[in-house]
């Protein structure tokens, strides 16, 4: 499945294109329904189906699918939002063929036309939503939920927001969407992903060359974004030509900054450097048996250690304890000639403003805030998780993790991606310490700022999908070798 994500805008624009380019909207009406119908007739036995448009080319999609199943010889009842009259465009045309056949009426959009029903194909709003469900959209939607029957979504389940993946009013929970051409933000945001079931992606004859005109910003973050530059030691290389990532521990909260270098080694920095609380090195030393754990008694000390260029990727933050020592660490980081990660408590040691890091960051540098923290260094931004962190990422000029089961990255030029591999037992205490640990570990090998958090992300879930329930943050460094493993076979590509 194409990694790229279109927002609504630019499928409109692709459809416009392929217009331009000869392609009439009734063929790629044709096509999408066609898909639907397909993807029906492959994934249920023959069954009565209720079919529910609304009045736009959603609809369109709907009617093309219903005559297509009913051909097949299925028991199809379809429901209109309005009037056939009034449908114009593609979608009159849609429903002129299916009501062609005299036995094939179209029913009003009340909750009888459920009845009987095995499945329900939902073609009443895709991208065109512009307001939440009321009314009789709303009433069928309610109902299909209460009685629990199958739904095959056209494009999106309707009530899903295509740019945000928000729910407007009420939606439906799918089995399967079908979408076409490229799969759109709320197929991978949440809560939309979860209401989508399986996604379904359909080619309907738009040319190749739109997607590349159209040039989208938004992927679904995967290998084949960033694998090609996975940095995998070389034949002819040694330890210290494969990074040395410097990680500042905490007196108090030692586990944080142990997993996070644990798995800094585990993603393949040569070396790191452990940089702790005099009074604390006997713990970190028994603990991390493969890192270099070094007294730094205090910010001199601290600096001392990052004078060394070799040292060339910091983490600041897990467990390091909130305030000014902290920040005074990260500006001393920031004013040398490195890349590093933010994370934990700098963002709350910088909540009373941006301007001290923003006059200093930039794209070697990763912040992964979760949405507590961001909302803390950012304040609260409007829109979805994409325009936030897309946001924050200009706003700040590095690029930022935002955290979460829909984890976004953004660069500050605009480029961003979703990571949907993540399970939901990545929610445990520690967890968000192996990602900075792997990121910075990553920093450190060379990937840059974005190819490194977008792979962190993505080694992070795929850890936690090994392991899966009774993870805890400590397996997440033990299952990377096998998920490395994988990667380098190009299983994931
Ligand atoms: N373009 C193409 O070539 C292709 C497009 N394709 C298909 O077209 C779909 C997009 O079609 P679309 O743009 O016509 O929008 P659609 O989702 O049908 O809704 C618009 C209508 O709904 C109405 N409406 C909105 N919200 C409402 C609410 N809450 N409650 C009540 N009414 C509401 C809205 O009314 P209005 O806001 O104008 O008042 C308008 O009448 C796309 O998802 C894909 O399935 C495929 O065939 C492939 C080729
Ligand atoms: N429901 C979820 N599904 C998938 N991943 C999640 C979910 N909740 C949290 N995560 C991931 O778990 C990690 C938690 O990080 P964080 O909140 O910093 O925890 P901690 O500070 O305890 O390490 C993040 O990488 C986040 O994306
Ligand atoms: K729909």
């Amino acid at each position: 499945m194409a990694d790229e994500l279109l927002t609504v805008a630019e499928m409109g624009r692709a459809d416009r294109a392929a217009m331009a380019a000869g392609v009439p909207g009734t063929v790629l009406m044709e096509r999408a329904g066609a898909a639907v119908a397909a993807a029906a007739l492959a994934r249920w036995s023959p069954r009565p189906v209720a079919v529910l448009c609304g009045p736009g080319n959603n609809g369109g999609d709907g009617f093309v699918a219903a005559r297509l199943l009913a051909e097949r010889g299925w028991p199809v009842r379809l429901a209109l939002l309005g009037e056939v009259g009034a449908l114009r465009g593609d979608a009159a045309w849609a429903a002129s063929g299916w009501t062609a056949a005299p036995e094939r009426p179209v029913e009003r959009l009340e909750t009888g036309v459920l009845d009987g029903a095995g499945l329900v194909i939902d073609a009443l709003f895709g991208a065109g939503l512009s307001r939440p469900l009321t009314g009789p959209a709303a009433d069928l939607v309610m109902e299909v939920g209460r009685r629990g029957l199958p739904v095959l979504a056209v494009d999106v389940p309707s009530g899903v927001r295509g740019d945000d993946g928000a729910v407007l009013g009420c939606a439906p929970r799918a089995d399967l969407t079908v979408t076409f051409h490229r799969r759109k933000p709320a197929h991978v945001l949440l809560p939309g992903r979860l209401l989508c079931g399986e996604v379904v992606l359909a080619d309907i004859g738009i040319p190749d060359g739109v997607v590349e005109a159209i040039a989208p910003r938004t992927w679904e973050n995967g290998p084949r974004l960033w694998g090609a530059r996975y940095p995998w030691p070389r034949p002819e290389g040694h330890k210290y030509s494969r990074g040395h990532a410097l990680v500042s521990g905490g007196a108090v909260m030692t586990g944080a900054a142990r997993l996070a270098a644990r798995a800094a080694l585990r993603a393949g920095a040569g070396l790191v450097t452990i940089a702790v609380p005099p009074e604390t090195v006997t713990l970190y030393a028994l603990s991390l048996p493969s890192a270099i754990v070094l007294p730094a008694p205090d910010g001199a000390a601290f600096e001392a250690l990052l004078d060394d260029p070799r040292r060339n990727a910091v983490l600041l933050g897990p467990g390091a304890g909130a305030g000014e020592a902290l920040a005074t660490r990260v500006l001393a980081a920031l004013a040398r000639d490195r890349s590093g990660v933010l994370d934990a408590d700098v963002f709350t040691s910088f909540a009373g403003g941006l301007e001290p890091l923003a006059l200093r960051l930039h794209d070697r540098w990763v912040l992964t805030p979760h949405d507590g923290e961001f909302d803390r260094l950012f304040g609260p931004l409007p829109g979805s998780r994409l325009d936030r962190a897309r946001a924050a990422a200009r706003a700040c000029g590095a690029v930022v993790l935002l955290k979460g089961a829909d984890t976004v990255v953004a660069h500050p030029d605009g480029r961003a991606t979703v990571t949907t591999n993540a399970p939901p037992d990545l929610a445990t205490a520690g967890s968000g310490d192996v990602l900075a640990g792997l990121i910075v570990g990553l920093l450190a090998q060379g990937m840059d700022g974005f190819d490194a958090a977008c792979a962190g992300a993505w080694l992070h879930g795929e850890a936690g999908s090994t392991v899966g329930p009774g993870l805890i943050a400590e397996d997440l460094p033990e299952a990377l070798p096998a998920v490395l493993r994988r990667l380098k076979a190009g299983a994931d590509a």
